[in-house]
This record gives C-alpha cells, sequence and structure tokens, in this order.
C-alpha cells in the first residue's frame, strides 16, 4: 500500500505538487495520469525518498520510504531505464544489486526467467540492448526483492505492441497476486486496457481517484455513431435540431445533442435510409482530455515542444 497525506512539493516558487492525498491499495493495478508536468515524476520520487516533501508526508507499506528496512523487498521501482553501466552484462547488473542488498544470488536467474531475458541475452553488455530489453532489465531489477510494491514511471514508453503487451499481462499477474501495482502513463488507450483503479492528476491537484469504470462513466458523454447513404442530408437536418455533428474518426458521424432514437425517427420522418445507428460512450482517452484541458499547463516549453 502506498499512502500519501497532503503530500506537496515547491521548486522555488513552482509548486509540483499540491496537498496530494491518496492511497494505492494491492491487489489491482493502479494508473497514475495526468498531462506533461503535471507532477507525476515528482510524486514517484517523494514516494521513494529520491526527493523530500515541502509539506505532508507518504508511506510505503506503513513507514516512509527512508525508514523502511529492506526497501528493496518492500518496493521496486522503475524511474529511468537508463539507469544501468552499459558496460556490464544484465547478469552483472543483477548480481551486484542482489550482493549490495544482501539478496540471494538465486533471485537474479529468477527474475531473468521472470521478464524473458535469455541466459545469452543476459550475458551481453546492456550497452547494445534494445529499449525493450533495457525495460526488461529495469523490471527484473525493480523485482529483485521480491517487492509488495511496485512503481513503475511509464513503463510502456517507446516499446512495440509487443512489449507493451507484456508489459500489461505482467503487471495484471502482480496485482493478481496481491501485490500494489502503481504505474504512470499518458497513454490512455493503455491504461483503459491495463488499469482497475485510476489516479488522475493536474498541476500537482488531485482530480479523481476511481475506478476506471466509474471514470468512465461518470466523465463520459453518450454519443451516436450514425451512417446513412445521404449523410449530408441528414446532416443539416440534425443540425437544424441542435445537434452536434462531426466526422467520426471510425467512419460516419458523431452525433451529440439527440439520443438515438431520435435519431433514427428524424431519419424515418424524412425517409432517409440509415446503416448504422449506435449509441457509444467517450473513450478515457476523450474523458481524460476534457478534464485535463483546465489543468494542461501552457508554459512557455509547450509552444517549442510537442506535448507526448
Ligand atoms: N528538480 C526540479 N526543479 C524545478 N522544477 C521541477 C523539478 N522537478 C520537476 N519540476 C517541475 O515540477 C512540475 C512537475 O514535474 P513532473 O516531472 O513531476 O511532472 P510529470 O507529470 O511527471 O510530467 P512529465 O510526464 O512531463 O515528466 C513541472 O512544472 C516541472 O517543471
Amino acid at each position: 500500500m502506498i499512502e500519501a497525506t497532503e503530500l506537496t512539493k515547491r521548486y522555488g516558487d513552482r509548486t509540483a505538487v499540491d496537498g496530494l492525498s491518496f492511497t494505492v491499495r494491492p491487489g489491482r493495478v493502479t494508473g497514475f495520469l495526468g498531462p506533461n508536468g503535471a507532477g507525476k515524476s515528482t510524486t514517484m520520487r517523494l514516494v521513494l525518498g529520491l526527493d523530500r516533501p515541502t509539506g505532508g508526508r507518504v508511506t510505503v507499506a506503513g513507514r516512509p520510504y527512508a525508514e523502511l528496512r529492506a526497501p528493496l523487498c518492500t518496493v521496486g521501482s522503475l524511474l529511468d531505464a537508463g539507469g544501468v553501466h552499459g558496460g556490464r552484462s544484465a547478469y552483472q547488473h543483477l548480481a551486484a544489486l542482489a550482493a549490495s542488498n544482501g539478496l540471494p544470488r538465486r533471485r537474479v536467474g529468477d527474475v531473468l526467467d521472470l521478464v524473458g531475458l535469455p541466459p545469452a541475452t543476459a550475458r551481453k553488455r546492456a550497452k547494445g540492448f534494445s529499449l525493450g530489453m533495457g525495460q526488461r532489465l529495469g523490471i527484473a531489477a525493480a523485482l529483485l526483492g521480491d517487492p509488495e510494491v511496485l512503481l513503475l514511471d511509464e513503463p510502456v514508453n517507446g516499446l512495440d505492441t509487443e512489449g507493451v503487451r507484456w508489459i500489461r499481462d505482467l503487471m495484471k499477474s502482480l496485482a493478481a497476486q496481491g501485490r500494489t501495482v502503481f504505474l504512470s502513463s499518458h497513454l490512455m488507450s493503455e491504461m483503459e486496457l491495463t488499469a482497475d483503479h485510476l489516479i488522475v492528476i493536474g498541476k500537482g491537484r488531485l482530480l479523481a481517484d476511481t475506478t476506471v469504470r466509474d471514470f468512465i462513466a461518470s466523465h463520459s458523454r453518450v454519443h451516436t455513431r450514425v451512417r446513412a447513404p445521404e449523410a449530408e442530408k441528414l446532416r443539416a437536418l440534425l443540425e437544424a435540431k441542435g445537434a452536434d455533428v462531426s466526422l467520426d474518426p471510425r467512419g460516419g458521424w458523431r452525433v451529440d445533442g439527440p439520443d438515438t432514437a431520435a435519431i433514427g425517427d428524424l431519419a424515418r420522418d424524412h425517409g432517409l435510409a440509415l446503416h448504422e445507428l449506435a449509441p457509444a460512450h467517450s473513450s478515457l482517452e476523450e474523458v481524460y482530455t476534457a478534464l485535463s484541458q483546465d489543468a494542461q499547463e501552457y508554459t512557455a516549453h509547450a509552444t517549442t515542444e510537442v506535448p507526448r
């Protein structure tokens, strides 16, 4: 379990984390969402004792990180997969980590197995590793102490489809074993598939702390997908009734405003055929975008950097 209470971090006059209170519970995958600069990485660093809070507190398994007796056996983390000495092999990296933390060497083989790094690859220098292999090694290191809590910052960033699916399945299975799994991601569609619970922040503040299902249900609007051979005619009729009609990226039109039955009746009244008439909920992506729009920080960087 991770518990943050009124957690605050200021850098000069900039408040990165602002009175954040939340609990990350075991047995499920909790997604940590927020636009760029929302304070996700800072929060994760505070959880891991890599930064000191300006106010409030955060505990892992009931204690502040600095007071954990065997940190690696309590919490495993992946903040930056690049943190491996390139001249060392994966095996050497993990063996050194095990030795310095008093962990048995057999754990190295166990975690290499678990993340699917074959012995031949594990003996090669990490310098030549692909992003996906580096990510597997980072996760192997996080799992070395068999921790009850796992914390990963953007673990699927830059991975190919197979790597993304692998991380998703691994996170779910670790949560199913009763562990606390906390991962940040800006990929909403991925979170929708991976997380059970969401903690959403913007400008360092809590925006939502709820299940993925409730998050979508309470924030998403129902709209209707419509396909009609005489689409323009139908569109004009709908707009005359005050509907908001736009192109649906999956084909056909998206209609906001009147419900599905009203659209069907309108088409019938004007003798227009319909090839599709389907109610649809906004995706997590759309809900998140709407929710975080106000919270999004448009700093000077935003004009020169493409947001992730
Ligand atoms: N060491 C630091 N010194 C000064 N400001 C910082 C420092 N670390 C973070 N910040 C600022 O705190 C805010 C939160 O940053 P943080 O990296 O935690 O956000 P994030 O949600 O992880 O975003 P991203 O996904 O872009 O990393 C940002 O405005 C950032 O510029």
